[in-house]
């Protein structure tokens, strides 16, 4: 009788082990298949310390600026964002002239180059209405429409219409590598045909350009006694940094089997939001470019944005006229950032020589992007940033920039192209950011509970054993 007692005590207790043995088992496979399905539910491999949120991260002046963070935010939200949307619209805004033949004058035999036949890929000739102009008679293969890896999504859409280009001249410009006057080499690309968005294009291609990029040009801490200037230049491209990758987080491929697109927020959590200094340097080179459209406010005023549909053209006038004179935007933020202070000192001329050149070997690494896109959108929008430098740092004529500062037609649609994107990820990061972190820290406090819960299992489990 007491043997049989003792015998059903100890399966009891065995019993009792598997039960509390299966449940941390559950337990942990619950976490991990959460964890792999939501994108809003990113836990495992992370550091569980708590993050703040975005409010309590983003307040106060943006750094080297003179615009406090929700200022920029209001006016982005109010002015800025629903006028520059309709601008890139227009046919002058939306045609973009550019070199998209993959000549990397830094890694010849980094294998992409393969890609050559791919960068003319073009869509198939029923797609698209007869009117349309093609720069390329050459005859398509099957090898044209399997381009880019593969990569459907990646290939550019040259689409065109002609009537847009007109006029302008061809001016230097000192901060970037880009010949406009290669006609043969250069196609036009309708932007609106082809977003900024994910490509697929990642690995050690993507990763090379962004190491050359930083290590090699902008580095985050250059060397002993580095100066502002060179401080600016890394948050530039920073900032331009994550606006690519809230692009990409914020229109995303899915599901690729059935093309289903939408937002990626564990992306943007683990690219942008989860590192403060990269919205914040968002934040930085959006008003940096804002300072610089302001500043050519006389020139962008008089320009011609003649495409031949008169309409269309006064209404391009009107929307540019929009931005640079709203009176709630020259009330609340009058100078976005102050350039006057900068190239100060004996070592200035020096110094602007030197980031000049780095500046001119990012523009020339955008050849080395492997994938069209990316390389149409790193291209264009490296360019809107020599615009902006170029505009902002002429040669000291700031007084009297209206009569001296030239532009060309292709360097102005860069940069409110530029302005654009910038604008664009500033509102994604400013509307979806505090519930992203909410998900993620709601997530954190979970994993924490269920982290003690599973140590109080396992503790109990170890001491019945
Ligand atoms: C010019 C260019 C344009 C591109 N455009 C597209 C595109 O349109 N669509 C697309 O799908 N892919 C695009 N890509 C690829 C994309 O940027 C990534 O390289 C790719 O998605 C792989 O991402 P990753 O997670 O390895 O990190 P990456 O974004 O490649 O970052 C590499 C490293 O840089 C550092 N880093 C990341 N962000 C920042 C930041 N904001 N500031 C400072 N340092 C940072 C980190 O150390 C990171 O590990 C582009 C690449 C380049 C070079």
């Amino acid at each position: 009788m007491s043997e049989k007692k003792v015998n059903k005590g100890s399966e009891r207790k065995q019993l009792w082990r598997w039960v509390l043995f299966g449940s941390l088992i559950a337990l942990v496979l619950a976490l991990a298949v959460a964890s792999k399905t939501s994108p809003s539910f990113p836990l495992f491999g992370r550091n569980i310390n708590k993050p703040c949120t975005c409010s309590q991260k983003y307040t106060g002046m943006v750094e080297d600026c003179c615009c406090d963070y929700e200022t920029v935010n209001n006016l982005n939200g109010e002015v800025l964002h629903p006028s520059l949307q309709e601008l890139v619209k227009t046919p002058f805004f939306r045609y973009f002239k550019v070199k998209l033949w993959c000549d990397c004058p830094f890694w010849p035999d980094d294998g992409m180059c393969r890609l050559r036949d791919c960068s003319v890929c073009e869509c198939p000739e029923n797609e698209f209405p007869e009117s349309f102009r093609k720069p390329s008679q050459r005859s398509l293969s099957a090898d044209d429409f399997m381009c880019q890896e593969g990569k459907p999504q990646a290939a550019v859409d040259r689409t065109v219409d002609t009537r847009a280009f007109r006029g302008w001249t061809v001016t230097d410009n000192p901060w970037t590598n880009d010949d406009e006057t290669d006609n043969a080499e250069m196609s036009y690309v309708n932007l609106q045909l082809n977003p900024e968005r994910y490509t697929g294009y990642t690995g050690p291609s993507a990763r090379r350009i962004w190491d050359a990029i930083y290590s090699e040009n902008c580095p985050k801490y250059p060397s002993e006694g580095s100066c502002q200037e060179e401080r600016i230049l890394y948050k530039l491209i920073s900032g331009l940094h994550s606006s690519i990758s809230i692009h990409i987080a914020s229109d995303y491929l899915l599901d690729e089997a059935k093309n289903v697109w939408g937002q990626n927020l564990t992306l943007l959590y683990d690219r942008v939001l989860q590192y403060p200094e990269r919205v914040r340097n968002l934040y930085f080179t959006f008003l940096f470019v804002l300072r610089a459209v302001t500043k050519a406010t006389d020139y962008l005023e008089q320009a011609e944005y003649e495409t031949g549909n008169p309409t269309e053209d006064l209404k391009t006038h009107s929307l540019v006229r929009q931005i640079l004179y709203n009176p709630k935007f020259q009330a609340a933020c009058p100078l976005p950032f102050d350039e006057a202070k900068l190239w100060k000192g004996q070592r200035g001329p020096e110094l602007k020589q030197k980031i000049q050149g780095q500046f001119r070997n990012i523009s020339a690494l955008m050849d080395c992007v492997g994938c069209e896109k990316c390389r149409l959108w790193g291209k264009l929008q490296v360019l809107g940033l020599g615009t902006a430098l170029k505009i902002l740092f002429s040669d000291n004529g700031h007084e009297h920039l209206g009569q001296t500062l030239q532009l060309q037609r292709n360097e102005v649609i860069a940069l409110v192209n530029l302005l654009n994107r910038l604008s664009e990820s500033v509102k994604f990061v400013h509307e979806m950011g505090p519930s992203v972190e909410t998900i993620i820290e709601d997530n954190f406090s979970a994993l924490a509970t269920q982290r003690s819960l599973l140590q109080r299992m396992l503790a109990s489990l170890l001491k019945t054993r």
